[in-house]
């Protein structure tokens, strides 16, 4: 691995200047580079319309990788990498302009990964700019930030404009959770575990909880938030990959397609929600005033830039029904939102009791196992299990016990990379594994399209909820009515 992504190759970064860019991306960029897996003849070509020279470029680097990365710049890694900076003042809108890029990448013919960090909106101006430079061979890759598009229509425009240009084999769209440790931890621990692999389905499985909270609110992003909601920001991209990944069959390897073509056949099993049954398959929320670890923080109606009027949800609760043999009678339930009392990622996978219970005498009833897999924070996996407490009494006294595997304890020389430091590296290798292929993203769209269509029918307007708990009072209902409650 280490030595193809050791070949020389372009990285061109359209949005240089963005908040992702100087977030995420740099200081991914630099982690790498510490890592030694950029070759010295990598070029990494920042893009943005502003005026700016080569030495301005190189010290906004340094001042996004001080102010977004936890550890100090170390200089011998810092050197290295800002050799490799370069930047070019484009307005990519303009196909006549990308004549600067030609100029800076490199004319010999090899690897050009072009990362779109811009509104979804110019990906089919750039793709056009990159082709009348003559920027496109088959050695050249697009990375495209989410999301495609704010529902199936308007995301096969950009898929279509994209394609135009852009082989499926060369286009590598973002999800950034599919880049977490934890989320690759999920296929090995489902194919690598004969335990789990053999008790994976109806037989076994009563429901599967995924949570994803936000501490955080919108964080000044009211623009882009109030148009996207909780629904097309988290639930038809993250929320859904993860289900993907919890529900598939076994993919026949780990290559891209294999992969893909199982989480896909995932999405099409998806029962529509209509406006029949959207009421009691779903929750929609918005935060209002409250508190977060003792600190009071505004609704979502005051933030800054609101629109009084909005009915945008900040959380969604649902029940989701897998139309297949394996998932016959098991409900997976998710649930996200902003402003909720912290952050956590979390799948719950709670077994069905035992067929009989012979431990009458101590338990009357036989609580069920439980597995529950921390993707953020205190990544870890535990497994609740009934023990015998230890002792000469005649009683089978049974106590709920756990196993727990902390990932920080147990890997303690382990370095947890950013999700953007490996779906960066994966672009440069040319590995599609962990990007999301046309068909699920169109088939995400499909089924939350219906939703939306369903929430519109019924009028539905979402219920406030306070900050810093998590959702409307609805949400704990939506479990309530099937004997269930959210862990
Ligand atoms: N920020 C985040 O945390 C996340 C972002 N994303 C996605 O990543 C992408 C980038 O987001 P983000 O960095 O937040 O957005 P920003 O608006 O901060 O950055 C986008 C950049 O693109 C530039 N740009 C836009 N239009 C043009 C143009 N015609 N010519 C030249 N430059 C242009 C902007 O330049 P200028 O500064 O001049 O306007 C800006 O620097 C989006 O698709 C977003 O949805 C996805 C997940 C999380
Ligand atoms: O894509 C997005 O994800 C973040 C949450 O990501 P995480 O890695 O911090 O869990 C979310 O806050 C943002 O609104 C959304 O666009």
């Amino acid at each position: 691995m280490v030595s193809q992504a050791n070949k020389p190759c372009d990285l061109v970064l359209f949005g240089t200047k963005g908040d992702l860019a100087r977030r995420k991306l740099l200081p991914s960029l630099y982690q790498l580079e510490k890592a030694n897996l950029l070759d010295a003849n990598t070029q990494i070509i920042g893009v943005a319309r502003h005026e700016v020279t080569q030495e301005e470029y190189v010290a906004l680097v340094h001042d996004a990788l001080s102010t977004f990365m936890k550890e100090e710049i170390d200089q011998d890694t810092w050197d290295r990498f800002s050799a490799k900076l370069n930047y070019a003042k484009v307005d990519m809108s303009n196909p006549e302009e990308y004549s600067k890029i030609k100029d800076l990448v490199d004319q010999v013919k090899r690897v050009t990964v072009n990362y779109f960090s811009t509104p979804p909106s110019i990906f089919g101006a750039i793709c056009e700019g990159l082709n009348s430079a003559g920027l496109i061979n088959d050695e050249t890759r697009v990375v495209l930030e989410k999301p495609i598009g704010h529902d199936l229509a308007s995301s096969k425009v950009i898929n279509d404009q994209v394609a135009k240009y852009f082989a499926e084999e060369q286009t590598y769209r973002i999800d950034h959770y599919l880049g977490k440790e934890t989320t690759l931890n999920l296929l090995a621990l489902r194919f690598a575990n004969s335990l789990f692999a053999s008790n994976w389905d109806h037989n076994c499985i009563d429901h599967v909880q995924i949570t994803v909270g936000e501490e955080v609110g919108i964080e000044g992003r009211w623009g882009y938030f109030d148009d996207a909601g909780q629904m097309r920001d988290m639930v038809q991209n993250h929320l859904l990959q993860i289900l993907s990944l919890i529900a598939m069959n076994p993919p026949i390897s780990l290559n891209a397609s294999d992969v893909r073509d199982e989480k896909v056949r995932v999405l099409k099993c998806l029962r529509p929600i209509t406006k029949h049954n959207v009421k009691e398959k779903t929750v929609r929320g918005q935060y209002a005033a409250g508190a977060i670890k003792g600190k009071p923080v505004p609704g979502y109606l005051e933030e800054e830039g609101a629109n009084t009027q909005s009915n945008t949800e900040t959380f969604v609760g649902i029940r989701v029904d897998i139309d297949n043999w394996r998932w016959s009678g098991v409900p997976f339930y998710l649930r996200t939102g902003k402003r909720m009392p912290e952050k956590l990622t979390e799948i719950v996978i709670h077994f069905k009791n035992m067929p009989h219970n012979i431990f009458k005498d101590s338990y009357a009833t036989l609580p069920a196992n439980v597995l529950t897999i921390r993707m953020q924070p205190r990544e870890g996996v535990e497994v609740q299990v009934l023990n015998k407490v230890p002792g000469l009494d005649d009683h089978m006294t049974l106590q709920e016990t756990k196993l727990d595997l902390s990932f920080s304890e147990t890997f303690k020389e382990a370095r947890i990379a950013d999700a953007y430091e490996r779906l960066l590296l994966e672009a440069l290798l040319g590995n599609q594994s962990l990007f999301v292929r046309r068909d699920e993203v169109e088939g995400a769209w499909k089924w939350v399209d219906g939703i939306f269509k369903a929430w519109d029918e019924t009028f539905d307007k979402p219920k406030p909820y306070p900050a810093g708990t998590w959702g409307p009072e609805a949400s704990a209902f939506l479990m309530a009515k099937d004997g269930r409650e959210w862990d």
